[in-house]
């Protein structure tokens, strides 16, 4: 493991309302159980950033997540979070000011999405009005129509839409905190992949901590600004940045956790908007054929994207189709490949590969249309991703009191003891 420090990385940056957490010798030993499920640990979480949790199953990274927020109490230790002490403060004032997302989102099936979504500012006393107004306000920064989802009801929706609404549940009270445990797990491939890019999105406006807990090497790569891999006990096997851990693994458990594919996985590293995207001619629903012909004969495109009102791409018309056609129609097309300007380079080429297509609409927050990108940019940018590799800036503190490596934190000196 690398020299943990107290850093420089939980300088917050920008917009920021996230709180930074500090685990501080935080252990748990379940009732009637010799060993401890967590065994002295300290890991600093950043403000604003994302970490997330990975380790073979059992190893203590769901009981560390809910001592967070104390729906587990820890044996022993502190939890300091923005400075403030908050291991013997009651435990549900503290949880209104941590938002918690699990599988399938864990909705109230008898409630509405508007209620399930209210639920917190309700208990909070805030007014009917106010109330309503953050309600549609969540449902539009993730993605939901408002005036067609707010009054269905869990059933109603898809397992993505479901998701969706449980991000917007636990975001409803503003917390500086989220915790997700698996909340991706219960989804196909493709909705995993577009409910990833959307936290990347939501998290780029509103700048959370979140402490994620997954079963997936490749989502906490593609997620997180850290990662810890845990081992039974949760001890620290390393917590660094995704790149630092591909690059150099810290022990041979941390090489055969990030499996044999590990220089596939730097596609993992490199987003859609880390590249140059191509523009091309774009048109709504009414427009002549004729005309958006001409548009794109004259700028030597292939297609133009139809994007509706509020500028979300809805299918493309290629020259044939542009020439058969008089009026552009406003439907839209499910099999269109689009991908989120925060997917990673690896989830572009699955969505190229997956519909034949030598290019893909990008779209930003809210699905609004950004570009194109095409096979060609992802293949240069993984050559240049791959001659360029950020070793610069330190990574947090995290580390066991138990059977590795002692450092004393006020000195910043490793004792080499066992505690
Ligand atoms: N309520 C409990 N009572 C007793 N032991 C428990 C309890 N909850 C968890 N444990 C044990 O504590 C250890 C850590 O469990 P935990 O659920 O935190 O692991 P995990 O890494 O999240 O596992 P998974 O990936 O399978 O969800 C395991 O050995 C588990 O059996």
């Amino acid at each position: 493991m690398s020299d943990p420090k107290i850093s420089s990385t939980s300088e917050p940056s920008g917009n920021v309302t996230g709180a930074s957490i500090m685990l501080e010798e935080v252990t748990k030993t379940y009732p009637g159980q010799k060993k401890s499920a967590v065994g002295g640990l300290t890991l600093e979480i950043p403000a604003g950033s994302i970490v997330m949790f990975v380790g073979p199953s059992g190893c203590g990274k769901t009981t560390t997540l809910k001592m967070i927020n104390r729906l587990i109490e820890p044996t022993s230790g502190q939890i300091v979070i923005n400075g403030e002490d908050v291991t013997g403060m009651n435990g549900d004032e503290l949880r209104r000011r941590i938002g918690y997302v699990i599988q399938a989102g864990g909705l109230f099936p008898h409630m509405t999405v508007a209620t399930n979504i209210a639920m917190v500012p309700k208990m909070l006393g805030w007014s009917k009005e106010k109330i309503a107004a953050r309600v549609d306000e969540l449902l539009e920064l993730v993605s939901l129509d408002p005036e067609l989802y707010r009054d269905r009801f869990p059933k109603e929706l898809s397992g993505g839409q479901q998701q969706r609404v449980g991000v917007a549940r636990a975001l409803a009270a503003d917390p500086p905190v989220l915790l997700m445990d698996e909340p991706f797990g219960a989804v196909d491939p493709i909705t995993r992949q577009r409910l990833q890019d959307e936290l990347l999105n939501i998290q780029s406006e509103v700048q959370k901590t979140i402490v994620c807990v997954t079963h997936d090497f490749d989502e906490a790569v593609k997620l997180g600004d850290w990662i810890a891999i845990f081992n039974e006990g949760a001890q620290l096997e390393q917590y660094d940045s995704p790149e630092r851990i591909l690059a150099n693994p810290a022990s041979e458990f941390v090489e055969n956790f990030i499996g044999s594919g590990a220089g596939l996985k730097q596609l993992t590293l490199t987003r859609v908007n880390e590249v140059e995207l191509l523009g091309t001619v774009t048109t709504t629903p009414g427009k002549r054929a004729s005309d958006v012909l001409s548009q794109i004969q004259g700028a030597g495109r292939k297609f133009a994207v139809v994007l509706d009102s509020r500028g979300r791409p809805l299918r493309r018309l290629d020259r044939r189709q542009l020439s058969r056609a008089e009026i552009i129609e406003g439907t839209y097309d499910p099999d269109l490949p689009v991908v989120g300007e925060q997917a990673t380079l690896n989830d572009a080429l699955d969505t190229m590969l997956v519909a034949s297509a030598e290019s893909a609409i990008v779209t930003g927050p809210r699905d609004v249309f950004k570009g194109l990108i095409t096979v060609q940019t992802v293949m240069e940018a993984i050559a240049a991703a791959n001659a360029s590799m950020d070793q610069d800036h330190e990574a947090p503190v995290g580390l066991n009191s138990g059977a590795i490596n002692v450092v004393d934190i006020e000195q910043g000196s490793s004792s080499g003891e066992s505690a």
